[in-house]
């Protein structure tokens, strides 16, 4: 492929995930930008096919997008990809009191990736990944949004106190990051 692949977002955590997760030496050069995509509402799967076909019409190349949802078993999975807006009002110890009624903590996080070659009427590829846990008080540091919040199952850690390469080896993004450069690595 001669253009590189355009990862849009302008998240920069998410940005620090990608790169360290990507790797040095992966097949494809990647670069990334900050266009203010729209908070799509609807399934996570379709928020990211809507995110990706808007990113490849203003790249004009291939091109990747992700969304990222934090879902509550006891509430039916939400707030799910409206995770953001819960996260600017309320933060992580609110979101962890959105729970104080109910006996199950248990949530999942979820990443989607989408991938586009922005060639006109192409298909968006999706990669979900996902990390199930639970919503805890908050520890650790506050640097990435509900990290605080959010206990991976079978660890004593919230995601916030973990390090970089141990959230990366298990995270929502981490699996779904696997997907996506498998399939980069195949068929790009
Ligand atoms: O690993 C994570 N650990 C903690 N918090 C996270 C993570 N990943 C996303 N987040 C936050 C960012 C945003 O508040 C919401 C997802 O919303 P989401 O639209 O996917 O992210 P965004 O608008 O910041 O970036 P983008 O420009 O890629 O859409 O959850
Ligand atoms: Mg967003």
């Amino acid at each position: 492929m001669s253009r590189p692949i355009t990862l849009v977002t302008g998240n920069k955590k998410k940005l620090e995930e990608f790169v360290l997760i990507l790797g040095k030496d992966f097949k494809h050069k990647v670069v990334s930008q900050d266009i203010d995509l729209p908070e799509y509402q609807g399934e996570p799967e379709e928020i990211v096919r809507a995110k990706c076909t808007l990113a490849a019409q203003h790249i004009k190349g291939p091109v990747v997008v992700e969304d990222t949802s934090l879902c509550f078993n006891a509430l039916g999975g939400m707030p799910g990809p409206y995770v953001k807006w819960f996260l600017s009002k309320i933060g992580p110890a609110g979101l962890h009191k959105m729970l104080h009624g109910f006996d199950d903590k248990s949530a999942y996080a979820l990443c989607v990736f989408g991938y586009s070659s922005g060639e006109p009427e192409a298909p968006v590829h999706v990669f979900p990944g996902r990390c199930n846990g639970s919503i805890v008080a908050p520890r650790g540091p506050t640097d990435f949004g509900w990290d605080p919040c959010f206990q991976p199952d079978g660890f004593t850690e919230t995601y916030a106190e973990m390090t970089k390469d141990a959230k990366n080896s298990i995270s929502h993004r981490g699996k779904a990051m696997a997907a996506l450069k498998d399939f980069l690595t195949k068929h790009v």
